[in-house]
């Protein structure tokens, strides 16, 4: 199936829990733009221990000639350590929520301002990560993680302790996540990072289709959506996106039909 993707605004439901709508197969025109944790990987206990699945590295290289090169991951993580998981991936990258851009032809553009004061503001999550067992500090180059997966009862505590922290820091933004709360810079988001790569000649003038699991990626669906595109929702949860599909299993074998398509 070739089919254009046309969606007018006001068909676009609510896509609360329940609703598991199937979507349709990715046409060959779509502007394909992927999340990485609990999307392309299922989540793991801690950051550095997710299993990258066997086919998915020539799965991604299958879909970027199909799309004419219009394939990009979009991430929360920085761009090296999708680099690390994905060494071989020929697309474009944003990392760091889109604080980071890698083009085509491997050049990294950072978008946020640089930090002088970055190492202060990790050595102080630290610090707070330190009075309570179970937590976990991920650095980042424009920001920083503090993850809960392994204490979860003290989701409250670090939201506080966090909150607190963000007063001092006021270009930061606070991002909540899957097990996490995170500083990000303000002027990096998912949506602006789908809007930028739109703009860029491999990506100009398709339907977006982006696909994620995760709260920092409902802006970046709602943006697909509005250009005409769609969301894709990944596993349970509330979310602005037309559709959903269970886990990353369920997406490898969607992405593995419209190959074949
Ligand atoms: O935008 P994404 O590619 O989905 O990245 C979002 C965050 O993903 C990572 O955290 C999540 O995955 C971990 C590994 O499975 C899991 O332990 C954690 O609980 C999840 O929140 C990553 O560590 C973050 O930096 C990303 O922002």
């Amino acid at each position: 199936m070739k089919t254009d993707i046309m969606f007018q605004s006001g068909d676009i439901p609510h896509n609360k829990e329940e609703r598991q709508l199937q979507p349709p197969n990715l046409p060959e025109n779509a502007a394909l733009f992927l999340d990485f944790d609990g999307c392309l990987v299922e989540l793991a206990p801690t950051p550095d221990a997710v299993v990258v699945p066997g086919g998915l590295p020539a799965r991604l290289e299958r879909l970027y000639r199909r799309q004419g090169g219009a394939v990009a991951l979009i991430s929360g993580r920085n761009i090296a350590d999708l680099i690390h998981y994905l060494p071989g991936f020929p697309g474009m990258i944003a990392g760091g929520h889109g604080a980071e851009l890698r083009l085509s032809g491997g050049r990294i553009e950072t978008i946020a301002a640089a930090r002088s004061d970055i190492v202060n503001l990790h050595d102080r999550v630290r610090k707070l990560a330190a009075s309570h067992d179970g937590l976990l500090v991920e650095p980042k180059p424009h920001g920083v993680v503090m993850h809960y997966r392994a204490a979860p009862d003290l989701a409250g505590w670090v939201a506080r302790a966090m909150e607190g922290l963000a007063a001092d820091f006021p270009e930061l933004a606070i991002q909540h996540g899957k097990m996490v709360i995170e500083l990000r810079p303000r002027d990096a988001s998912k949506d602006r990072a789908l809007s930028r790569l739109m703009a860029m000649p491999d990506f100009e003038g398709r339907p977006p289709v982006y696909i994620g699991d995760d709260l920092t990626d409902e802006a970046a669906m709602a943006e697909a959506q509005a250009r005409g595109g769609l969301g894709i929702k990944i596993g349970t949860g509330e979310t602005c996106a037309l559709y959903r599909l269970k886990g990353p299993r369920a997406l490898s074998d969607w992405l593995d039909l419209s190959l074949d398509d």
